[in-house]
């Protein structure tokens, strides 16, 4: 297998929709999932690179790995339940910390999950559920008001910047950046994933630039002319 060019990292508390956003992008479809243990990964060819996508646990156990997983990524992405306001601020307290093992012009995205749950938005702007999900004919509504707003979304990763002393200027817009989406009905993932391997793919290739500089050329390099000890001429 050839080595990934470039990686991005999910991350963020147990339950907001991980394994099931990593899902439904790389399988098209909306499994029935389990709690992650330690972490998984897939690989997605995007033009002519290579990029692995991590998938790993929420859950406080297995916490420790967390940083092993972000160790050289070029994005991270920092997943919370949009009806779970505890999980935004589970981003900052607990998972922010875990990044500093990534690269050190890593873009971060944060996605808001299971806005489909919310009655605020219509969210079947992604693949459609078949007939076998069972919500068609369906009449009751079970959606509440959203619990975590865009702007809190925002506010965060601002922050993330301003903590990671990264200038705005150069970044990607906050507004670019902090996504809702549903793994349920797709809506929003491909443009999640899509915008940041396109993101991601330059970074790639600024980088072999950067190698490529700095290798040496054996072949162009002349020997050193000899000298001679003055002692033993
Ligand atoms: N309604 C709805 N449910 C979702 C969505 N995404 C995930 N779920 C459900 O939420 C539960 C947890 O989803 P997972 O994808 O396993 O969550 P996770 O973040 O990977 O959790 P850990 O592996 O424990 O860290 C499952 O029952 C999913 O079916 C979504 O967009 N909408
Ligand atoms: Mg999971």
């Amino acid at each position: 297998m050839r080595k990934p060019d470039g990686k991005i990292v999910l991350l963020g508390d147990m339950n907001v929709g991980k394994t099931s956003l990593l899902q439904r992008y790389m399988e098209r479809r909306f499994p029935d999932t389990v709690s992650t243990v330690g972490g998984a990964f897939y690989l997605k060819q995007w033009r002519s690179f290579n990029i692995s996508i991590w998938d790993t646990a929420g859950r406080e156990q297995f916490h420790g790995l967390g940083s092993l997983y972000c160790r050289g990524a070029a994005a991270i992405i920092l997943t919370y339940d949009v009806n779970h306001p505890q999980s935004l601020f589970e981003l900052e307290d607990r998972f922010l910390g875990l990044t500093e093992t990534a690269n050190n012009d890593c873009l971060f995205a944060i996605v808001g999950n299971k806005v489909d749950l919310t009655s605020e938005r219509d969210t079947e702007g992604g693949e459609k559920e078949g007939p076998a999900s069972g919500k068609v004919g369906s009449c009751v509504s079970t959606k509440v008001p959203k619990q975590v707003q865009p702007e809190d979304a925002v506010a965060l990763y601002k922050k993330i910047l301003k903590y990671k002393m990264l200038d705005e200027r150069e970044m990607p817009a906050a507004e670019q950046m902090c996504f809702e989406t549903s793994a349920k009905t797709g809506y929003n993932v491909d443009l999640l994933f899509e915008t940041l391997f396109d993101l991601v793919v330059p970074m790639i290739m600024r980088q072999r630039a950067e190698e490529s500089d700095q290798t040496v050329d054996i072949a162009s390099c002349k020997t050193p002319k000899q000298t001679r000890s003055g002692c033993c001429a």
